[in-house]
């Protein structure tokens, strides 16, 4: 079952933007439920992006809240500056955090939503005990680090695993996965139990943005329609 209200959320990569018209490119998606964030420091993964001024900057730009994906080392130091900047959720990496537990509760107190991200070859299961902590978990779908990569079809039977940890458990949290969605592979996505989606290129690569967040949000909530009917739910 979705744990976002019935609806799955598509949130748009601005990684596949025109950062020299971000303002415009952010506004382009309306519709979209959160607009995603990434961040990269060229040390965790081998890409630079961007930082808090432009997080600021674009909290102004838009009323679509801001969902930042911080690939980078220390999120321990630097998550807390990128809610005070506007993002409503921050996700920090498990392999990079050093007080996972800490660092959820300290973006919690600061009023945003606190995620975990896991690289594809990172599995779900020895945080178990630390999921009740977040209020999403992301399954990278693709090695993180650059836009427009194909999706790891491998990575389906861990977004399973992840959504039948979250259903044993009965947590509220939400599951998202980032990485080559595209309406070739969204369904499988969700029919595997994710229910936020992020895509980029499939989203700035269309010629209209906002068609094409409705068109994947239709596509995901067939496919868990289907997959719910299947479980009797
Ligand atoms: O975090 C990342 C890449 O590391 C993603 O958010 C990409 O920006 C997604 O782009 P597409 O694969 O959808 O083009």
């Amino acid at each position: 079952m979705l744990n976002t209200g019935g609806m799955a959320q598509i949130n748009p990569s601005i990684l596949s933007a025109d950062f020299a018209r971000l303002a415009d490119e952010a506004n382009a998606v309306e519709g979209a439920d959160w607009l995603h964030v990434d961040v990269m420091d060229n040390h965790f993964v081998p890409n630079l992006t961007l930082g808090v001024p432009v997080v600021q900057s674009l909290r102004k730009a838009t009323g679509i809240p801001l969902d930042c994906h911080l690939m980078i080392e220390d999120p321990d130091r630097w998550a807390p500056a990128f809610v005070d900047a506007g993002a409503g959720s921050v996700t920090f990496h498990a392999e990079a955090a050093a007080a996972p537990v800490r660092l959820a509760r300290e973006i919690r107190a600061l009023g945003a939503r606190a995620s975990m991200a896991l690289k594809p070859a990172t599995p779900v299961e020895p945080f178990e005990d630390l999921l009740p902590e977040l209020d999403m978990l992301l399954v990278m779908t693709v090695e993180p680090g650059f836009g427009g990569q194909a999706f790891l079809d491998i990575m389906l039977p861990k977004i399973r695993r992840t959504r039948a940890l979250i259903e044993r458990h009965g947590l509220p949290m939400w599951l998202q996965v980032d990485g080559g969605v595209s309406a070739e592979t969204i369904e499988r996505c969700a029919e595997a139990g994710a229910d936020v989606f992020v895509a980029g290129s499939a989203v700035y690569g269309a010629d209209d943005p906002a068609a094409a967040v409705r068109g994947l949000r239709a596509a995901a909530e067939r496919a868990a329609a289907g997959r719910d009917g299947a479980q009797g739910r």
